[in-house]
């Protein structure tokens, strides 16, 4: 479990969240917010790609090293998360860093490609794969490292409406903690609990309904 206490950040001597103190149990955790309110800054301090200006963010309140074994991270951009050429390559990349038996690694990396429905991929250039593809392929880089929790910063941008379906259906079905920021309000109903960000401060925490309610209404207002 995730626990932020006393957390801000700063950039560029400004604020960009604060007076964070908040625990994450649920299994289903959205993130709502206008452009510019600070949900990527908070999805990214979850697995330590960013540091709190004050304050902790904790795994099992471990204070260090925990947040990046346990947490993988899904970016809106895939570009930014894919390293080799080959997608094999890419996907055995974290798996030889955790020193796998290669048949194990062999084995994780079937199943996933298999629950994707990319098994098709695993010997493309990733240069030469479409956003959606490599957005699937990006996924399966970080469900092969089993993490306990999966942050999601936007992640059918680049979707087209049958991949947008088999990610939801894939997130659905996956066994662990994820939190997602999302503008898809139909999506984000279904979860157990939703943050909602205005510049910078947490303005709304608590079932979907209501908060996704509050939330439309503000951004009308
Ligand atoms: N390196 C930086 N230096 C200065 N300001 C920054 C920096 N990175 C982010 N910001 C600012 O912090 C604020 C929050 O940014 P963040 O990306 O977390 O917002 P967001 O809610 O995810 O926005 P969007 O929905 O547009 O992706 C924005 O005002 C942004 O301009």
């Amino acid at each position: 479990m995730i626990t932020l206490a006393g957390v801000g950040v700063e950039k560029a001597g400004r604020s960009v969240l604060a007076g964070l103190d908040l625990r994450i149990a649920e299994r289903r955790v959205g993130i709502v917010g206008r452009n510019g309110s600070g949900k990527s800054t908070f999805a990214r301090l979850l697995n330590g790609l960013e540091k709190p200006t004050t304050g902790t963010v904790t795994w099992n309140g471990d204070p260090d090293g925990g947040l990046r074994r346990h947490v993988g991270f899904v970016f809106q951009n895939p570009e930014h998360q894919i390293v080799y050429p080959i997608v094999q390559e890419d996907l055995e990349f974290g798996l030889k860093n955790l020193k796998l038996p290669v048949p194990v690694m062999r084995e994780r990396i079937d199943e996933v490609l298999a629950r994707l429905e990319i098994a098709h991929l695993r010997d493309r250039f990733t240069h030469q794969l479409s956003g959606g593809e490599l957005q699937l392929v990006a996924l399966a880089g970080v469900l092969v490292m089993k993490p306990s929790m999966i942050v999601f910063d936007e992640p059918t941008t680049l979707l087209d409406l049958r991949n947008t379906n088999l990610l939801m259906k894939v997130v659905s079905g996956l066994e662990q903690q994820v939190v997602m920021v999302s503008h898809d309000l139909a999506l984000l109903r279904e979860f157990d609990r939703v943050l909602h960000f205005e510049e910078g401060r947490l303005v709304g925490d608590g079932q979907p309904g209501p908060i996704i309610d509050d939330y439309i209404a503000r951004s009308l207002a």
